[in-house]
């Protein structure tokens, strides 16, 4: 008797049949759709009316703007935004962070009364706001502040949480914050704001968006507050397990064009929502793929395992999608 294994190939059918069998009707009835603009969120970074960085990045925006531009993509069907502002008023303790009325509150606040449905995510971070441009407050003998860090963020967190916003993002990667900013929240009484921390691994990929914003530290780097690339498979796997006893809903992995290894094993290791950001210094090389292979772009991110990708392709990716829609 020959088997399968054992025998000649079958021959393929008149139209080269295999690929699940080739009938429409059955390669429709096994298809996933690989992306649709819900499965995005799109980063918004808000400037002053005027600056000259606008338009510099899809999403950088004037605060005049921001309406306009939320509206477009709920139309598109894109589900979220993460907002970032560009800081002002920095001094060494970060005071404009929480100042009210600063760029961020405004931005949220316009983004959410344009489109109240689009999930708000703001970055909770020191860098935007501090004179030395460091994602956290030290002592003046040079050390980390932990207590008047976690104060920031958390008072960071309840103004955004106040202005609008839907989730809070603590982007330090300082043990500790996300369950400070956990707590302020509710104590706050606002229970229902979730909270998405970043696993940051250290990158160039960050490059357009610290020229932009201005959040590169004007002595040293970020290194010790971001994992290492040469361990970001081992350690961000531990980092998002602290994350997540410290409180987190939801996590946010950045970059991912160089870290998709690192969303495999994160997926692997975790059920908790996982956010694939798709920096800024990814966008130079997607707008030169051109719409259609940033599309195939971001379908990867999701099969590799991300809940939902956050990227500058956002709006191409979408109106991409609409186009194409069979
Ligand atoms: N903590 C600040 C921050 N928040 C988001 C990014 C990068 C985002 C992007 O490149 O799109 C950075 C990088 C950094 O300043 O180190
Ligand atoms: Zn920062």
């Amino acid at each position: 008797m020959t088997t399968l294994t054992e025998g000649p190939l079958p021959a393929a059918g008149p139209d080269g049949v295999n690929p699940s069998r080739a009938r429409p009707a059955v390669r429709a009835l096994y298809a996933r759709p690989a992306l649709t603009a819900g499965d995005l969120s799109a980063p918004l970074l808000a400037l002053p009316d005027g600056h000259p960085g606008v338009g510099s990045l899809p999403g950088a925006v004037a605060l005049s703007d921001v309406r306009r531009t939320a509206t477009r993509w709920n139309e598109l069907g894109i589900r979220g935004i993460k907002a970032f502002a560009l800081g002002h008023d920095r001094d060494s303790a970060g005071s404009a962070a929480v100042s009210a009325g600063n760029l961020m509150v405004l931005a949220v606040s316009a983004a959410k009364a344009a489109a109240p449905d689009l999930a708000v995510t703001t970055e909770v971070c020191g860098c935007s706001w501090t004179s030395g441009g460091e994602c956290v407050l030290r002592t003046s003998a040079g050390d980390i502040d932990l207590d008047a860090t976690y104060r920031l963020m958390g008072a960071m967190a309840v103004q955004h949480a106040e202005a609008g916003a839907d989730v809070v993002s603590p982007t330090a990667m300082l043990d500790g914050s996300v369950r400070a900013v956990r707590a302020a929240l509710d104590g706050a009484g606002l229970r229902d704001v979730g909270v998405n921390p970043n696993l940051a691994i250290h990158t160039t990929l960050y490059g357009p968006f610290k020229a932009l914003m201005a959040t590169d530290p004007v002595v040293g780097h970020r290194r010790g507050l971001q994992l290492e690339p040469g361990r970001a498979e081992r350690d961000t796997v531990v980092q998002a397990r602290r994350w997540i006893a410290e409180g987190a809903d939801s996590l946010t992995l950045q970059p991912v064009m160089t870290a998709v290894d690192v969303l495999v094993r994160l997926r692997a290791d975790h059920e908790a929502p996982l956010v694939a950001y798709s920096t800024s210094g990814e966008w130079p090389a997607l707008r030169e793929l051109g719409p259609e292979g940033m599309t195939e772009y971001i379908a990867m991110l999701r099969r590799a395992g991300a809940d939902h990708v956050l990227t500058f392709a956002a709006e191409q990716v979408a109106v991409y999608l609409e186009q194409t829609r069979g």
